[in-house]
């Protein structure tokens, strides 16, 4: 395992441009002086740049929580490790994740074109395998590794979605808190479990949730709940390659086996939404469909839910949604609420630390951190501002279940992973 302070810097493939580049995460052993920086993106160089945080050290007699991160996923940039830069109590320790070179091993490994292509017997062949899976048992042992070291507080688990039951499990029983990505897991029953062991050994665990919907809670809360008729959230971005490892496309077949789905991806955050925004859970899906599929993995979809006092909650997810005007990415996290005297409109949910607009209309008349600080507050014995509590992440899984049940579609098979009293 690699120690982060020790790194002088640390590849990531930047997937979402599907190019060879590289975003070179710079560290320094003075805290002070870690930057991350480019890609051959100027655009995007520049937003990295632009958004990193001032370096804020401990108060003297503070223990920063320290976090050992498991890959190294694009999303810890934005969820962890600049956060991390702000928060006097957060220090980013420790990453295990594979090299490039074991990536793209790994990856040529995954590809299902390969197996028909390549000729097992050919003793080429034969090694590549062989290297394939000693990457894999080393990228294990890292992971074991960072997650037994009595140094680490907490586990960040920015995973593949079929990998955050194992994982959380073997994290909560080394005695780690851990913050894990949503959706936490496609099984109500593991995020059940997940919880009961968290709660047995006394440790944090917190779905990332990111919508920072509860952040705009007091205007688009307020109204009376038996004004509410319906709420109309949609996630729909343009499509790119950040889950495909080897295309441009966002989904690749064999991401069913990863538990991937634009239902599972973004429409969680519609759900999410919408339990927040009703202070009520779904009692039947009313209507469910999907109009895009790569093998059995769902692109676009929508649904309607039923809820309590006759208001409707009609979602719509897109992962390849085309250019506005034929040429602006398409990036649209937002809802509307239909209340009795008239409408709330809110417009980015999911980067409202870039931008967002709230719109009230009456017929009469930052932040991905915030993650991060509730994080820490709770494992501090202190009030957390925003949680995703269990009931929301037990109640969330099912009901994403349940919109793949209505679709006609299976639902993602369930860890393999089995905890030592079964
Ligand atoms: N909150 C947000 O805004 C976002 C959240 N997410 C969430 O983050 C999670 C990861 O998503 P995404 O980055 O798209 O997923 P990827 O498929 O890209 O996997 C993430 C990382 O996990 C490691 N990995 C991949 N496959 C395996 C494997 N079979 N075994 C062990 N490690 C593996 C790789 O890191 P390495 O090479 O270092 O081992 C990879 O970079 C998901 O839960 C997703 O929902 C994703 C994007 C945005
Ligand atoms: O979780 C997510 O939120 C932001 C999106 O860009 C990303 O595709 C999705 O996985």
């Amino acid at each position: 395992m690699k120690r982060f302070q020790a790194l002088s810097e640390l590849h990531y493939h930047n997937r979402q441009l599907n190019t060879a580049s590289t975003i070179f995460i710079k560290h320094s052993p003075d805290p002070t002086k870690r930057v991350v920086a480019t890609t051959p993106s100027i655009f995007k160089a520049l937003l990295q740049l632009h958004r990193i945080p001032p370096y804020v050290p401990p108060p003297p007699g503070v223990n920063p929580l320290k976090f050992g991160i498991l890959s190294t996923a694009e999303i810890s940039i934005q969820a962890l490790i600049l956060p991390s830069r702000n928060h006097s109590e957060v220090e980013v320790y420790s990453i295990a994740g594979r090299s490039k070179r074991k990536r793209s091993r790994a990856s040529l490994g995954s590809m299902e074109s390969r197996t028909s292509i390549l000729d097992p017997t050919d003793i080429k062949v034969m090694f590549l395998g062989l290297a394939i899976v000693l990457d894999i048992i080393a990228n294990i042992l890292n992971m074991l590794a960072l997650i037994d070291d009595p140094e680490v507080d907490a586990i960040y688990i920015p995973l593949p979605n079929s990998l955050h039951y194992e994982w959380t499990i073997k994290a909560l029983s080394a005695g780690k808190h851990v913050l894990v990505e949503k959706p936490i897991s496609t099984r109500a029953e593991e995020v059940l479990k997940m919880h009961e062991l968290a709660e047995q050994k006394g440790l944090v665990l917190l779905e990332a949730m990111h919508t920072a919907v509860q952040l705009i809670a007091p205007h688009s809360k307020s109204a009376d709940k038996r004004e509410f008729k319906g709420i109309t959230p949609r996630s729909s971005e343009f499509e790119k390659s950040s889950r495909a490892e080897s295309s441009t496309a966002a989904y690749k077949p064999s991401d069913f086996d990863l538990a991937k789905g634009v239902v599972l991806d973004v429409g969680c955050y519609n759900l999410d939404v919408i339990r927040f925004l009703s202070s009520s859970d779904p009692f039947s899906v009313l209507s469910a469909s999907h109009s895009e599929l790569v093998g059995k993995v769902d692109k676009s979809a929508s649904a309607t839910l039923a809820l309590p006092n006759d208001v409707t909650a009609s979602l719509t997810c897109d992962i390849s949604s085309s250019p506005s005007w034929g040429f602006i990415p398409n990036f649209d996290f937002s809802f509307e609420v239909d209340l009795e005297g008239g409408n709330i409109r809110l417009n980015q949910f999911m980067i409202s630390h870039l931008y967002h607009a709230i719109t009230v209309t009456k017929r009469t008349g930052e932040k991905l951190a915030e993650k991060v600080e509730a994080f820490v507050d709770k494992v501090k014995g202190r009030e957390a501002r925003t949680w995703h509590s269990k009931v929301d992440s037990v109640v969330e899984a099912e009901w994403l279940q349940k919109i793949y049940e209505t679709m006609g579609l299976e639902v993602r098979p369930p860890s393999s992973y089995y905890l030592n009293d079964e």
